[in-house]
């Protein structure tokens, strides 16, 4: 059943909030968790939808997953190659990330998989993980244009590779890199444009030898070697950047706000939004900056500001990519044009994030171009009309960036269906109106 959400005006927002489990990271975390020996034990894990079926997964492949009441996971994995046949379809939800890094993961396992998901993930494209992993020797079902339902039957005997990634994706760098850990020699990845790189630094935690070179022709080659003695662990998720993204441009753009959200991952290939924003003139502060399990961390303080709007550069794309709604909604209330480039990737997303943005924006009074890979802001520093129902497609992001919308526009703003937050944002509106802000369920 949809679930309808109203935004009004909020009173600024004040106090400390804290941010769930960065979302990469505790895909990752449970992966790892079950291919290590021994005991590993996770804490501040996301404990999103998307998530939780990964956990449910490594648990139907073998692994020992359970929640303890202190709220962290233990994880009891069966080393290397050890995973078993799962005896039912896995079930991926809303999930990319889960979906395309499991693939990769049984494609050099020799037993069958069956993959599903929501009907936002059975549109979304598969080839560009089963290109590379039939090469490796993993062999595919799927439905026409590679998309889920899709069955993977991995090989016993894989074959090593040197892949160049045909688009800027840390899920299929990461497909390919779980891949190489049961396969003998070196598998390679080139990336021309650096994405964020989690999996590589949590190998290196849990033990792997991954190598991380110039490419010739530019860019980076990322080289894991097979066979690793991975060790369980313990692993502390940082708060979402993703995450965090939300309370932070609604701090900026009500009047009179300051927050303050501790221990919030600031890894340089997630943060572009930051950079932006404050290229906008947004009043961001990074105290306390420290190392989490090899994961930078700092505490944000906001304060609301004036913005500006800014040109973001295409090669941004990568550390910000699921932070464009929230920007597209931060630029509304800016002065002055912003225009963000190379987007392509947006349109296959959980929506196609780019014309529900435009579509969305128009509907509130924002003046809004988009054009095949970019979306054009025309920012007046005038406060948006707001007074718009906003159709959500099941988009998490799209349904938080509108209820903050609301927060700052002039009239309130609805979001048809608000359910797909909590595949990644569980306790948003909790947080939300804990800071001051006013969502409320429609009736
Ligand atoms: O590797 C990851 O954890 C993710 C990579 C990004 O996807 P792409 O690799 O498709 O760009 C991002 O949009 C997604 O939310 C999480
Ligand atoms: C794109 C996203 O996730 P996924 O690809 O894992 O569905 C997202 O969280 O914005």
């Amino acid at each position: 059943m949809a679930k309808p959400l109203s935004s009004r005006r909020a009173s600024p927002l004040a106090g400390s909030a804290r941010v769930p489990g960065d979302k990469s990271i505790s895909h990752r975390a449970l992966m790892l968790g079950a291919l290590a020996v021994g005991e590993s034990v996770v804490t501040g894990l996301l404990e999103g939808d998307d998530v939780l079926r990964t956990a449910a997964c490594m648990r139907a492949l073998g692994a020992e997953v359970e929640r303890r009441d202190d709220g962290s996971w233990r994880l009891f994995g069966r080393g290397g190659g050890g995973l078993m046949e799962p005896s039912d379809i896995l079930d991926m939800g809303n999930s990319g990330t889960g979906a395309r890094l499991l693939m990769g993961l049984v494609a050099t396992h020799p037993f069958t998989t069956f993959f599903t998901g929501d009907g936002s993930l059975r549109s979304r494209p598969m080839r560009r993980v089963i290109d590379p992993l039939t090469r490796m020797g993993a062999r595919f079902v799927s439905r026409d244009g590679g998309r889920l339902p899709l069955a993977v039957t991995g090989t016993a005997q894989p074959t090593p590779i040197t892949y160049e990634l045909p688009v800027a994706s840390a899920q299929v760098k990461s497909a390919i890199m779980l891949a190489g850990l049961n396969t003998a020699g070196e598998t390679t990845v080139i990336e021309r444009e650096a994405t964020r790189d989690h999996t590589e630094l949590m190998l290196r935690n849990f033990g792997a030898t991954v190598r991380v070179e110039d490419a010739e022709g530019g860019g980076r080659a990322i080289t894991v070697a097979g066979f690793p003695e991975l060790t369980g662990r313990p692993v502390q998720v940082p708060a979402d950047p993703s995450s965090a993204a939300f309370p932070v441009v609604a701090a900026l753009l009500v009047e009179g706000s300051e927050i303050r959200l501790p221990g919030i991952g600031t890894n340089p290939l997630r943060t572009g939004l930051y950079q932006t924003l404050l290229e906008m003139g947004a009043d961001i502060r990074f105290d306390n900056p420290r190392d989490q399990a090899g994961e930078p961390v700092a505490d944000l303080v906001v304060r609301s500001s004036r913005l500006k709007g800014v040109d973001v550069p295409a090669e941004r794309a990568p550390s910000m990519i699921d932070e464009y709604p929230i920007l597209a909604v931060a630029a509304a209330f800016a002065e002055g044009t912003t225009r963000m480039r190379g987007l392509g990737e947006l349109r296959v997303k959980e929506s196609d994030r780019l014309a529900a943005m435009a579509r969305g924006l128009a509907a509130c009074g924002a003046a809004v171009e988009e054009e095949r890979d970019s979306l054009i802001v025309h920012g007046t520093g005038r406060i948006p009309d707001g007074d718009a129902t906003v159709a959500t497609h099941f988009d998490h992001r799209i349904a938080m960036s509108f209820l903050v919308m609301g927060m700052a526009s002039a009239r309130p703003v609805r979001v048809d269906d608000a359910e797909a937050i909590d595949t990644s944002f569980p306790a948003f509106v909790q947080l939300m109106n804990g800071l001051g802000a006013k969502i409320e369920v429609v009736e």
